[in-house]
C-alpha cells in the first residue's frame, strides 16, 4: 500500500540514529503522519527495503541514517525511485549538509509538511567491479585510497576524523599516477594525487571538495587535483574545509555530463566513500534522476548552486537529451600507449572522438 516508508539504520552515528530515532517518529505522528517503519539489520538492508519501497511505489521514502544509507537506498530505487526526505543522523551527513537539512524532529516534521520537492542529478558509474550509482562525490586515486583505509577500519561512523587519520597514513606510502581523463569527448592528461567527480559540494564529514557544484544543473563538477608533493598535500589538506584548495595552480576544476578516466597504473575508486574497485572508470549523470525533499525557506525557491540567489526556471529534466545507457560498456585497460581515453564505444550516440594522443612534450610529465 502506498504512504510513507522509513527506512532507519540503527547504528548510523555510532548508534544515534537508533537512539534517536523514536522522538523523530513520534514528532511526525504528531504532526498527523503515518507511516511504516523498517529497521536495516546489516550491511546492504536499505537497499534491498528501498527496491521494495519503490515496487510498492511508496509516496516517500524517509532515509534515516548517514551518507551511507542514503547511497544504499538510491542503489535500490536507482533513478526515478520514490521522492526521498533524509534524516541525517549518521556522521558525515554530507548530502544533508548541502541541502541544508537540520536533524531535528521539529526540521524534519517541518520537512514533511511543507519542503518543496526537488530533481537532483544522480550520478552512475562504472568500473571492472560493476556499476553503481552515487549522490554525493567520488574520487580516483588518493581520496580513493583514504576511503579504503577508512572501510577496512571497520564498522559504520567514518566523518571527519577517522578521514584525517586515515589521510595521514594514506599519505606516507602513496605515489601520484598518471591519468586520462576524458570529459565529455575531450581528453585531459596528468600526473595526479587524485580526481573528484560530484554532483554535490561535501564528502569527508564536511570537507568543501567541490565548492561550486551545483547539485541540479545537470552537469558533474571534476576537480584535476595534480602533481603535489606529500608536504604541499598537507598544506593544501586544510584548505579543503574552506573550499579554498581549489585555487591552488594545480588544482583544476571543470564540468562535463560524461566522464572516462583510466590509468597505466592500479588506481582505486570510492563512490560517496564506499571503496568501488579500480581504473578504468566511467561515468555518467541522471540529471533530475533523484526527487528529494529540501526545506523551503520563506516561500521562496532557494537555488541549490552556489552563486544564484534564486532557483533558475530549470527544466525539470535538464539534460534528458543525453541520457545514460542502460549499461555502459568499460574496455580493459590497455595503457595510455593507446593514446586516448575512451577509445571503445561512445556512452552516447554522435559523442565527440577524443582529442588525439598529445605529443611528449604534453604529457606533464609522463
Ligand atoms: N543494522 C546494521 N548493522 C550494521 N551495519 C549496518 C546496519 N544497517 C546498515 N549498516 C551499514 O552501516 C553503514 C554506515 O551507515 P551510514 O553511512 O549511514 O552511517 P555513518 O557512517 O555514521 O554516516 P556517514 O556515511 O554520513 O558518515 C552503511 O554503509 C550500512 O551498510
Amino acid at each position: 500500500m502506498p504512504g510513507i516508508v522509513a527506512i532507519v539504520n540503527p547504528v548510523a552515528g555510532r548508534g544515534r540514529a537508533g537512539r534517536a530515532w523514536p522522538a523523530f517518529e513520534a514528532a511526525l505522528r504528531d504532526r498527523g503522519f503515518e507511516l511504516e517503519v523498517w529497521f536495516t539489520s546489516g550491511p546492504g538492508d536499505a537497499r534491498d527495503m528501498a527496491r521494495r519501497a519503490r515496487d510498492r511505489k511508496v509516496d516517500l521514502l524517509l532515509v534515516t541514517g548517514g551518507d551511507g544509507t542514503v547511497h544504499e537506498a538510491v542503489n535500490g530505487t536507482g533513478p526515478d525511485g520514490p521522492p526521498l526526505a533524509v534524516v541525517p543522523l549518521g556522521t558525515g551527513n554530507d548530502l544533508a549538509r548541502g541541502l541544508e537539512i537540520v536533524a531535528s524532529p521539529g526540521a524534519v516534521a517541518d520537512l514533511l509538511a511543507r519542503g518543496r520537492r526537488r530533481r537532483l542529478d544522480l550520478g552512475y558509474l562504472e568500473t571492472g567491479a560493476g556499476g553503481r550509482y552515487f549522490v554525493n562525490v567520488s574520487g580516483v586515486g588518493f581520496d580513493a585510497e583514504v576511503a579504503r583505509r577508512v572501510a577496512q577500519s571497520g564498522g559504520p561512523g567514518r566523518g571527519a576524523v577517522p578521514y584525517v587519520l586515515a589521510m595521514l597514513q594514506t599519505l606516507r606510502a602513496y605515489r601520484n599516477v598518471p591519468m586520462e581523463i576524458d570529459i565529455d569527448g575531450r581528453t585531459h592528461r596528468h600526473v595526479a594525487l587524485m580526481t573528484v567527480v560530484g554532483n554535490s559540494p561535501y564528502y569527508g564529514g564536511g570537507m568543501h571538495i567541490l565548492p561550486g557544484a551545483c547539485p541540479d544543473d545537470g552537469r558533474f563538477d571534476v576537480l584535476l587535483i595534480g602533481d603535489l608533493g606529500k608536504l604541499e598535500t598537507l598544506l593544501v589538506f586544510p584548505r579543503v574545509f574552506r573550499g579554498t584548495h581549489v585555487r591552488h595552480p594545480r588544482v583544476r576544476s571543470l564540468r562535463g555530463r560524461t566522464v572516462a578516466i583510466r590509468s597505466p597504473e592500479p588506481v582505486a575508486v570510492h563512490a560517496d566513500g564506499e571503496p568501488v574497485g579500480h581504473l578504468p572508470v566511467r561515468y555518467c549523470n541522471f540529471p533530475g534522476g533523484m526527487v528529494v525533499l529540501v526545506p523551503a525557506r520563506d516561500g521562496r525557491q532557494r537555488s541549490l548552486c552556489p552563486g544564484e540567489a534564486e532557483e533558475p526556471a530549470r527544466p525539470a529534466m535538464p539534460g534528458e537529451a543525453v541520457p545514460c545507457p542502460a549499461r555502459l560498456a568499460v574496455e580493459p585497460d590497455d595503457g595510455p600507449d593507446q593514446g586516448r581515453v575512451g577509445a571503445g564505444p561512445s556512452m552516447r550516440p554522435g559523442a565527440p572522438e577524443a582529442t588525439p594522443a598529445p605529443t611528449p612534450g604534453d604529457r606533464e610529465g609522463w
